[in-house]
């Protein structure tokens, strides 16, 4: 029997989705029953946002989600995907609302295009070129903070079907510029915005970066925690770094960090980065390892290194003189840790750019991703629980 067949009286509409996760990070890929959204990339993220919204709520909120999934709409048409520039666009989805770049779901939607070679999900699957030297595959998403290349590992098989995704070596992509916005900056915490931990001390001292959004990066004992990440307390984290964040957006002066040169929409903070150096195992051919725990949106924890805080930390590094192009360094999670260092990213910058008259790198991430099913989601009419909640 087809198990749906007794639902359809239920359905009036459906959204398809196909499952992944990077490093434990999980990706909604919806790829069909999203409604039209025209104009620019940019244009369509507003569309989404002003009358669609709903959707998100119900595919990324409770039931069918929770405080911590991670969601993208794939966007057969942009401005760039249009001009040939890129063969897909995205959009990004999280429990508060949209993100600007996000490198786990660059990951995850890469190897899914690559696979996919059905062009009613992927129009533009043929026009995908397979490098028979380096044996992989370019993949060039529109993001909502530019154009991103990723490379897939590949096998082309001797046959003439699709080639076979090699999941033995690992996907990489090359962010749009990234940059140090602001290092050793002074936080002011007020009174009202003090946690537990911070003791005595007024001030904060946090480094500002943007790797395609903007994050603060801090080692632990900057908030008044241990150093190490080993075990760490993840509430009272939250606690501190949404109180960092507000007391930071209180402050014009330091607000006036979050500025990139090209676009309005860019300049808001996304993320705290708690960090430890040196923690966990290098991966092979890097130069050392830190760890990081990665509150970003609503306080959603990143179970995934987070990509776009690699970019942003290796700016970092760079602009302080810590790195040098070409190095290869690699960041864990505290999941990639606890499976020996296994899904830790690396990030090597790999160029110098200048943005907006500052220095910036870009910045060549890698990382696996996996499948983990695919759904489709209904909404009943008249259910107002299932249109999605939060008891965030
Ligand atoms: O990997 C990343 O860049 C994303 N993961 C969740 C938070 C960031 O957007």
């Amino acid at each position: 029997m087809d198990v749906q067949s007794f639902l359809r009286p239920y359905v009036s509409s459906q959204v398809k989705t196909i499952e992944m996760h990077t490093t434990g990070e999980p990706t909604r890929i919806v790829y069909s029953g999203f409604p039209e959204l025209r104009g620019t990339l940019l244009e369509q993220l507003a569309l989404a946002r002003s009358h669609y919204d709903y959707i998100r709520r119900s595919l990324i909120h409770e039931p069918r989600g929770h405080r911590d999934m991670y969601g993208a709409i794939l966007r057969p048409h942009t401005e760039l995907v249009d001009a040939g520039q890129a063969h897909m666009g995205v959009l990004f989805l999280t429990h508060e609302g949209y993100s600007t770049m996000c490198g786990h779901a660059t990951i995850a939607i890469s190897r899914l295009l690559v696979d996919c070679t059905d062009t009613a999900l992927f129009p533009r699957h043929d026009e995908l070129l397979f490098d028979e030297e380096k044996k992989e595959v370019e993949v060039r998403l529109h993001v909502p903070c530019g154009l991103v290349r990723a490379t897939v590992p590949a096998i082309k098989p001797s046959d003439s079907g699709n080639w076979c995704v090699d999941t033995t070596r690992t996907i990489h992509y090359l962010s749009v510029p990234s940059f140090a916005a602001g290092i050793g900056l002074s936080v002011p915490i007020p009174p009202s915005l003090r946690w537990p931990n911070l003791g005595d001390r007024e001030n904060v001292i946090v480094d500002v970066a943007y790797g395609g959004t903007f994050y603060i990066v801090l080692p632990a004992p900057a908030l008044g925690f241990s150093p190490s990440l080993a075990h760490p307390d993840i509430a009272a984290l939250s606690d501190a770094t949404k109180k960092l964040r507000a007391a930071f957006n209180a402050s014009a002066e330091l607000r006036s960090y979050l500025h990139h040169p090209d676009h309005e929409d860019l300049q808001f903070l996304y993320s705290v980065f708690v960090t430890e150096p040196g923690r966990g195992v290098p991966a092979p051919e890097s130069a050392g390892a830190e760890t990081g725990l990665c509150f970003f949106a609503d306080q959603q924890v990143d179970r995934s290194p987070t990509g776009s805080g690699v970019q942003a930390r290796v700016a970092l590094a760079v602009e302080k003189g810590e790195r040098k192009l070409g190095q290869r360094w690699t960041y864990h999670s505290i999941v990639s840790n606890a499976y020996g260092g296994k899904g830790g990213f690396t990030g090597t910058p790999v160029e110098e750019i200048e943005i907006g008259g500052r220095r910036g790198v870009r910045v060549r991430v890698s990382g696996w991703a996996n499948y983990t099913g695919f759904s489709t989601f209904i909404v009943e009419e008249g259910d107002e629980v299932g249109r999605g909640f939060s008891l965030k």
